[in-house]
Order: C-alpha cells, then structure tokens, then sequence
C-alpha cells in the first residue's frame, strides 16, 4: 500500500481521502528539517502547503518519493528541477484557492481604501477620531492589475462590478482575452501612471522579481494604494516604505513578504500600511478545495498512474491511464531494447504511434520509451525525469502520429539516430493488452520482451540452430522461447531467445565463436 507524509496544516478530508482510496497516511506538521529528512525515506508521496520547503538536501533523503502534492497554487517551496530530475511528480492545485485569494486582494483595497485596520485600532482605544479617517471612493477608480491569470480575472470581475475601471498588464494576456474579461490590455508604465490602486497577481520570476521596483513606484500616480497577495519579492520592500514615507504611495497592504514568515519588517508600523500573515488561501472553503484536490491527485497517482496538474510531467487523466498502461509497458520496452541494442552516439529518438495507438495522448508514450531507453545506464530514470534527461543530453526527440493502421491495428515503432545509422524496432499489443516485439532492425521477428533473453545475429545456414542449442544446454543454460527472423533465406537471421538464466559472459563468448555468429548480446527486461 501507497504511504503518503501530511507535512503542512491541511484540511482533514485530505487524510480521509488517502485512506478511503487505499493509501496509508501520517499526519506529521511542524518538523524540523533534520526530523524531515529521517523520515521522509519511508513515504511514496508528500502532501505539503507552504510551510515544507523541499529542497535537494530533502529530495536526496526521499528515496521512495514518486510524488509531491502542493495543497495551493504557488511552488516555489519545491526545488522543481530537483524533483524532476530525481524522476518525482510535482503537482499542484491550480484553481482550490484562486476565488479565495482574489477575495483577499479585494477585501485589502477596501481595507486601504477607508483605512479600516487603523480606523478600528482607534475606535477600541475610545479615541473617536471621526475627522482623522477620510477615505476614498472605489466607484470611477482604476485598477492596476499586474498578472491576469486565474486569481487576476477574478479580481477584474469583481473590481468591474464594484464599477471600477480594469487596466491590466501582462504579457500573456491576448486582446480577445482582455475584452472577454471587459478590461483594458496596457503596458507597465501605462498601468503604473493611470491606476489609483494597484494589485498584483503574478508567480515570483526571473521577469517579475521587484516588478515595483523603486523606479517603477516613482512611475506611480501619487498616492496609489498597492496590493500583493502574490508573492514576496515582486515588490521592493525598502523603497515600498521609503515610497510611504514620501506620499508617493498613499498605502499598501501585504499578505506576503520577501522573507516568511515575517516577524519584523521596516514596514510594520508605518502609517496606511496594512499585512496580513499569508492569509490569502485561508478559508474553509479554499482550503477543503485543495485538501480534496491534492489527495485526490496524489491518490489516484499512486494508485492508477493517473496524472493529474502535474508541473513536470504530461497530465494523464484516470480514465485515460489503463488505456495506456499496456502502451506504457510496451513502449518502455521498446526503449529498452534500442537502449541495450543501439545506443552508441545516440542523438535523435522518433516515436511513431500508427493505428488505434495514434488516438493516445502521445507524451506518456514517449516518455516511457525514454524511460526504458535511458534506464539501462541509470536504474534512478522514469517517465517524470526521462523527457528531462533526454533535453540535458541535446537529444531531439521526435512523436508522430498516423491514423491509419499498417500491418497491426495498432503499433509503436521507436527509431534512433547513432553513430551506425538509423535502428529501428517495433511492437503492437496482442488483444490491445499484451506488449508483443513484432520488427527488430528492419527484420519481421515476434517476441515477447521480458526477463533474460538473448539477441543473436548469424548468418542464416543449416546446422546453427542446433549448435547454439548444444552450447546453451552444456553451461545449463534453459531455453525459454525462441523466436526467429531473416531478411532473405540464406541472407542475415536475427534470433531472440527468452532464457531462464542470465547468460554468462564465458558462454555469450562461446556462441560468438560459432561459425556465422555476428553478434550475440545479453539482454534483460524487467
Ligand atoms: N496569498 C496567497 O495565499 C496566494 C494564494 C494563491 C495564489 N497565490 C499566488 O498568486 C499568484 C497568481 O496565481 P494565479 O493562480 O493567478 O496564477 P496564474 O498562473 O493563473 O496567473 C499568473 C499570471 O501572471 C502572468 N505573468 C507572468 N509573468 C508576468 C510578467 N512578467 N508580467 C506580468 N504578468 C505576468 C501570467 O501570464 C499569468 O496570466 C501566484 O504567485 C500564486 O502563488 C497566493
Ligand atoms: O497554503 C497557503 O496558505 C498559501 C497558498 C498560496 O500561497 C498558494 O500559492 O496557493
């Protein structure tokens, strides 16, 4: 049975979940990272929010981790290259707390917008201060809204309806798009000189990292109010005060900061700013969404393969994935025989899916053939990191698909590029479940790819057949299956013998030495 690690606060239908769907569970939060990294080698899957930071050091530990479940949006606390290179699924919960988080930013331009924090804090000190609070109207006022994906959208619906204008930069957001959502495509400094309140709903990048930057705030309309239930990072803490201080921003509230959690900041205690402590997914509703999600995904990952919001791999949905199981299995062995036959100078892979197999969702095929390909040299490879391997490697990697049946029904065929010229093998499934070789480098030849076998190629004459059978049966080798091949009679013959035993490397010797004998390789499947 699966065993999953709970190692952030999370609603407890997540634990209920797991074991409804047959996956054992420990509920464990608030370790340190040194208690996290004994244990976590234990677990298949890490169910985490924001509080577990899975570095590479964490990862090393985690040898049993197929995969990590982020209760959220944001995966900054995961090392993602890490994760895939060490072939673990990351995913996420791209929707659960998106209506919740924009609420957030609304309740916060509200918040600014009538000083309402400060307001309070002077009525319950029995101060009255009735002249001192005058606020602003949102009604006719512009929005600045930097980032219009999913909690950005949200945020110019509800801004709309509160009769504000929308004025949005982002980069991916296309024309049709903005009048879609009735708002307004600019660019940064258009954004930065019109909007009388500014929010920002964008991942922490490269691109956005101090996206208000001391020189952008100086852009700003004087006294714009600004929001972040982003990230840290997107706004330049010190010249966001030094901006307060002047005027030059009328006031800003933070639900996330650089450094977190965040116990001091020169921000705290300025006047018009506001912070709440990461609070833009807490609410029950946000946080049932996700816990729901994640266990749902993590589960049916670990139970049917399913892929589901995945960030380094293809999704798979569940229904989709015993579909392809048999696909999977026969592509990951077609890629270990061109891995074990064929692998000198590798530097192009096609996969060609042909008939039935053609209507698949193609990448879960091709990784598993570069799963199989690659796990010949590196027993740490599967489907997740495999695709990554093979781009560090500079290898192009081709999939094509064609409708129309050949020979079989269905086929994948898997072709690679070497330094000898092109080797291609083929197979198709029998009764579209059974992985069955039915082409090895140009020769008709049917096997079935599994345990210890043995690749021949000879010179096809009589008497060789029996030779080999002599040499095999002398150093106690049995004979499985055997399954043959030729181009033409008399021509070249490939065999592939299945056998109960490895092939010693003393007899493979002996069977090079018999008259004909081109090659003789061992191979094994799993
Ligand atoms: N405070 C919280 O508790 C909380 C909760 C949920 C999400 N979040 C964070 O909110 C942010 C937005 O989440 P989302 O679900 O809307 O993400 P999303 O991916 O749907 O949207 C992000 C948008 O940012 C845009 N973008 C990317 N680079 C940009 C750039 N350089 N300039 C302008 N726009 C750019 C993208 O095109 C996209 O439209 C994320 O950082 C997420 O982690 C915070
Ligand atoms: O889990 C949380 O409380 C925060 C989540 C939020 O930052 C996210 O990116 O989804």
């Amino acid at each position: 049975m699966p065993k999953v690690l709970i190692s952030d606060k999370m609603s407890p239908l997540a634990a209920q979940i797991f074991r409804e769907r047959g996956v054992e569970v420990d509920e464990i939060t608030g370790e340190t990272k040194d208690q996290l990294i004994a244990r976590i080698g234990e677990y298949d899957g890490l169910a985490i929010r924001s509080s577990t930071k899975v570095t590479k050091e964490i990862l090393a530990a985690a040898t049993n981790l197929k995969v990590i479940g982020r209760a959220g949006i944001g995966v900054d606390n995961v090392d993602i290259p890490a994760a895939s290179a060490q072939g673990v699924v990351v995913m996420n919960t791209p929707f659960g707390n998106s209506i919740t988080t924009a609420e957030h930013a609304i309740a916060l331009m509200f918040a600014l917008a009538r000083q309402l924090p400060e307001a309070d804090a002077s009525t319950q000190a029995g101060k009255w201060e009735k002249n001192r609070f005058m606020g602003v109207e949102l009604t006719g006022k512009t929005l600045g809204l930097i980032g219009a994906g999913n909690i950005g959208s949200i945020v110019a619906d509800r801004a709309l309806g509160l009769k504000m204008k929308v004025v949005a930069y982002d980069p991916f957001l296309t024309a049709d798009r903005a009048v879609e959502l009735g708002i307004e495509k600019a660019d940064l400094d258009t954004l930065l000189a019109k909007a009388d309140f500014i929010t920002l709903h964008t991942p922490l990048t490269d691109q956005t990292r101090n996206i208000l930057s001391r020189e952008n705030l100086a852009k700003t309309k004087k006294g714009v109010r600004i929001i972040n239930c982003a990230r840290g990072g997107l706004i330049d803490e010190a010249a966001l005060k030094d901006a307060l201080d002047s005027g030059q921003v009328g006031g800003a509230a933070l639900d996330v900061f650089v450094e977190e959690p965040a116990t001091a900041s020169p921000l705290f205690n300025t006047p018009n700013f506001i912070s709440t402590p990461h609070l833009g997914a807490s609410t029950n509703e946000a946080q049932v969404n996700v816990a729901l999600q994640v266990a749902e995904q993590m589960a049916d990952f670990l139970v049917t393969g399913g892929v589901t919001n995945a960030l380094n791999m293809p999704s798979l949905s569940a229904e989709e994935a015993p579909k392809l199981k048999p696909y999977m299995a026969l592509a990951e062995r077609l890629g270990s025989l061109v891995g074990q036959l064929a692998h000198d100078g590798l530097t192009a892979i096609s996969v060609e899916m042909e008939g039935a197999a053609a209507a698949l969702n193609p990448k879960p095929i091709t990784s598993a053939v570069l799963a199989g390909l690659m796990r010949v040299h590196s027993d740490t490879v599967n489907m997740v990191n495999a695709p990554f391997l093979a781009r560090e490697r500079g290898m192009d990697v081709r999939e094509v698909r064609r409708e129309r049946e050949g020979d079989y029904h269905t086929m994948v065929r898997v072709t690679v590029a070497t330094q000898a010229g092109e080797r291609s093998v083929a197979g198709t499934l029998f009764g579209n479940t059974a992985p069955r070789l039915v082409e090895l480098f140009g020769i008709k030849v049917e096997a079935d790819l599994a345990g210890d076998m043995l690749y021949i190629v000879n010179e096809d004459a009589p008497g060789f057949i029996g030779r080999l059978g002599s040499t095999l049966g002398e150093a106690g080798v049995n004979i499985g299956t055997f399954h043959l091949g030729r181009r033409d009679a008399g021509g070249e013959a490939v065999l592939l013998l299945s056998v109960d035993t490895p092939v010693p490397a003393a007899v493979l010797d002996a069977i090079l030495k018999l008259p004909g004998v081109k090659r003789a390789t061992a191979l094994k499947f799993d």
